[in-house]
């Protein structure tokens, strides 16, 4: 069964913060937050990745990623997933496949930090993803310049939102995206790991 929602309204929209979360962190809360506020998104939904297509190194395993997330996620609006662990899917192409396919009257925006658009032209068959989603794009300090000389942001500069726009954008019909210039948090998973604060 891979829907685990009980109820979900018709036409709700729903953003996707995909990520390793090893361990999740005060700047993933504040940009969903954001996220929520600014996208006038209805839910995030954290999937928990099984593993990065792109990364060597394997994550801490998913179940304690999953509980860390609960334990710092206490936004009702906030929701934990492992969809990517039930579907077996890892390229966000193919989980935003299968979420369209189970959860076919939620209107899905994929987020990211500035750090992942300036990598996006590297990820499998990312020009789906474009076409699937909305994208919404989230200040992050030290990657903003890279991110706006991104391949993708130039590939697609016709389909970008400005930031006044930004509460359209989880209505919009795809491509569309938006970078939103949100004050900053200078945390990262790879710095708590670096401190020894997370036991893997
Ligand atoms: N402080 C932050 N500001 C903005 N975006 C962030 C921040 N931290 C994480 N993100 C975004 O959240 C998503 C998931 O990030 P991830 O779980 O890889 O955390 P991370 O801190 O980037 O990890 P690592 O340091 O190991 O690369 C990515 O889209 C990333 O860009
Ligand atoms: O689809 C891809 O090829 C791909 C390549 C790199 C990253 N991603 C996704 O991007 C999200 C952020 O990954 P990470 O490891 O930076 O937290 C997570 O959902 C990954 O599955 C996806």
């Amino acid at each position: 069964m891979l829907s685990s929602h009980k109820y979900l309204a018709p036409g709700m929209t729903v953003g996707l913060l995909g990520g390793s979360f090893d361990p999740p962190h005060a700047g993933h809360l504040h940009i969903s937050q954001e996220a929520l506020k600014r996208f006038g998104l209805d839910q995030v939904w954290w999937l928990v990745s099984p593993g990065n297509p792109l990364k060597a190194a394997g994550p801490a395993p998913i179940a304690r990623r999953m509980a860390a997330c609960r334990d710092l996620a206490r936004d009702p609006r906030i929701h934990i997933s492992d969809f990517e662990a039930r579907a077996g899917t890892r390229v966000t192409a193919d989980t935003l496949a299968a979420l369209q396919n189970v959860y076919p009257s939620v209107r899905f925006t994929w987020l990211m930090g500035a750090d992942n658009l300036a990598q996006l032209h590297r990820w499998g068959r990312w020009r789906e993803i474009m076409a699937r989603v909305p994208v919404g794009v989230l200040a992050r300090p030290g990657d903003r310049i890279a991110a706006r000389l991104a391949p993708a942001a130039r590939i697609y500069r016709h389909a970008m939102l400005k930031a006044g726009e930004a509460p359209l954008l989880s209505r919009a019909e795809a491509p569309a995206w938006c970078f939103l210039n949100v004050p900053m948090r200078d945390e990262s998973s790879s710095a708590i790991r670096a401190r020894g604060e997370w036991r893997g």
